[in-house]
């Protein structure tokens, strides 16, 4: 009798960040449900909270062909790994992760048939050339905004960058081919709105960006169906292109389809404790009632910003379920209720420092989203069927955010103002009017991820590719 086939074995490097280690873990189980061995390289900061918090032990235990490998991301134990802070992560994992990452590559206990790594972490796609390892990019953001980055030097070469100023922020954007009639300025990635073409940041993530092109293929949490302009356009620069997402809704999808698997409940990769306490507090909500409040697991909001939001989410007189994680505070200390609104607060509102977000969203009290349009969160709320009141902060979100109003309709977009009165009008705008939009996105999406569907076939595609590289 033959020996049994060897499953190929995929590395996978996600840049150590919840909204990045989310998605590539959801692809890392996908792959490994199909048979593949995987190696998921994680941070011991990032490795240390999973087990803490969510429940990869208990999940990943059932994949024989699955195993984490920690590495340190090169930040000190007590860095905060928050807003600006976020960025510094940048220079150490280049000059102290990269090693260590190559000693991982170069001498594997098994022969590794591929790698798999973030798309923000391109550096790595020389260690794979000259291991000659074959190397696959998984961007965690939008096709949109990754096409949005990828056109900069176009837009530095017609004149639309560097910004001219803020009364230039609403000139519609001509350098991103196919997006002409969506983009102004300020839905451009934030990194766009520095006065100085050669600051670092920019530098950094443009070429991220472009050197996409030198790696054997590209991955994208996305839908045909949903972002189909910056899909074909980024196909003729970077053909081998596989979109499966929304990754969350098809890693339900495959799981439920195998007659051997129980109905999965939602996977949890959370970071911080996830407090149950407001499931509760929904059950006892009128449906379609709540405004879900949450800007992720980065991002940090100065206090002048917070009250204002919070006075306009308690003068619209809507419920809401506001998560405030306890490092949201750029100027530090803990997020406390404004005094003033203490009583208003109580009466209708819930805070917690971290939601079951997926199980949330699916929540029938809740009515809306507002959201900083991480990409996650975006997918969430889509397959979820909920409308969102978009208030990006930095990064790909400007371009998430703009999707959201003006290509698929499902939401408005607060960029750029943060302001009470208009808070407490969008508030009350975004629980209306959208609900056929919504239907129509979140249709589109889950057909995507059912057998047969475009992300479906796509993943199916990717896995036989990677079967069909020799190790
Ligand atoms: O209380 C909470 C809040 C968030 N989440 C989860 O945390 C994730 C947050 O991801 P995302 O919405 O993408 O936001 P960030 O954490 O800010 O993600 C970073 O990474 C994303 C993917 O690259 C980018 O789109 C964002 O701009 C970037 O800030 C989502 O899966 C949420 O379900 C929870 O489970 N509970
Ligand atoms: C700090 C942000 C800039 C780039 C990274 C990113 C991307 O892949 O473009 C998305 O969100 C952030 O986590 C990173």
């Amino acid at each position: 009798m033959d020996p049994p086939p060897v499953p190929p074995h995929i590395v996978i490097f996600p840049l150590a960040a919840q909204g990045h280690v989310n998605s590539m873990l959801k692809l890392a189980e996908l792959l490994t449900f199909s048979g593949l061995r995987i190696t998921f390289i994680n941070s011991e900061h990032i490795h240390h909270r999973l087990l803490q918090h969510a429940d990869i032990q208990a999940r990943f235990v059932a994949y024989p062909y699955f195993r984490f490998k920690i590495i340190s991301d090169g930040l000190p134990i007590d860095h905060p790994r928050t807003g600006n802070h976020f960025m510094t992560a940048f220079n150490y994992v280049k000059s102290i992760t990269k090693p260590l990452f190559e000693e991982l590559v170069a001498a594997p206990d098994r022969p590794v048939t591929c790698i798999i790594v973030d798309g923000i972490l391109t550096f790595t796609i020389d260690v794979a050339r000259d291991l000659g390892v074959p190397i696959i990019a998984f961007r965690t953001i939008s096709a949109s905004s990754f096409w949005a980055y990828f056109c900069i030097p176009r837009m530095i070469e017609k004149g639309e960058l560097p910004i001219k100023g803020d009364e230039d922020m609403d000139h519609i954007v001509t350098g991103v081919p196919g997006m002409q009639d969506i983009l102004r300025c300020r839905d451009l990635p934030s990194v766009c709105r520095v006065s100085d073409l050669s600051d670092w940041f920019l530098q950094y993530v443009t070429t991220q960006t472009l050197q996409t092109a030198r790696a054997r293929a590209l991955i994208l949490n996305s839908v045909d169906q949903l972002e189909g302009p910056a899909i074909s356009q980024i196909r003729t620069h970077i053909p081998n292109l596989y979109t499966i997402g929304p990754l969350h809704s098809h890693l339900k999808s495959r799981l439920s389809s195998s007659p051997s698997s129980p109905p999965p409940p939602s996977a949890s990769n959370s970071l911080w404790e996830a407090d149950r306490s407001c499931i509760s507090w929904l059950d006892e909500q009128p449906p379609k009632s709540v405004i879900y409040v949450s800007f992720g697991s980065v991002t940090t909001i100065n206090r002048h910003d917070f009250t204002e939001l919070w006075h306009g989410l308690v003068n619209s007189g809507r419920r809401f379920l506001w998560v405030v994680r306890p490092d949201s505070l750029a100027e530090g200390g803990p997020g406390a209720v404004p005094e003033e609104l203490r009583e208003a607060t109580a009466e209708r509102g819930c805070v917690v420092g971290w939601a079951p977000q997926e199980e949330v969203l699916h929540h029938g009290a809740v009515a809306a989203f507002l959201t900083h349009s991480g990409w996650n969160s975006t997918l969430e709320s889509v397959v979820a069927g909920k409308p969102m009141l978009c208030w990006p902060f930095f990064a790909d979100q400007q371009v998430n955010s703009r999707l959201v109003s003006h290509a698929w309709k499902v939401g408005l977009d607060m960029k750029d103002v943060c302001d009470r009165v208009v808070v407490e009008r969008m508030a009350n705008g975004v629980m209306g009017e959208f609900a056929a939009a919504g239907a129509d996105v979140a249709r589109r999406a889950r057909e995507a991820v059912s057998e047969g569907g475009s992300s479906w076939d796509n993943l199916d595609r990717l896995i036989e590719d990677i079967r069909s590289m020799r190790t």
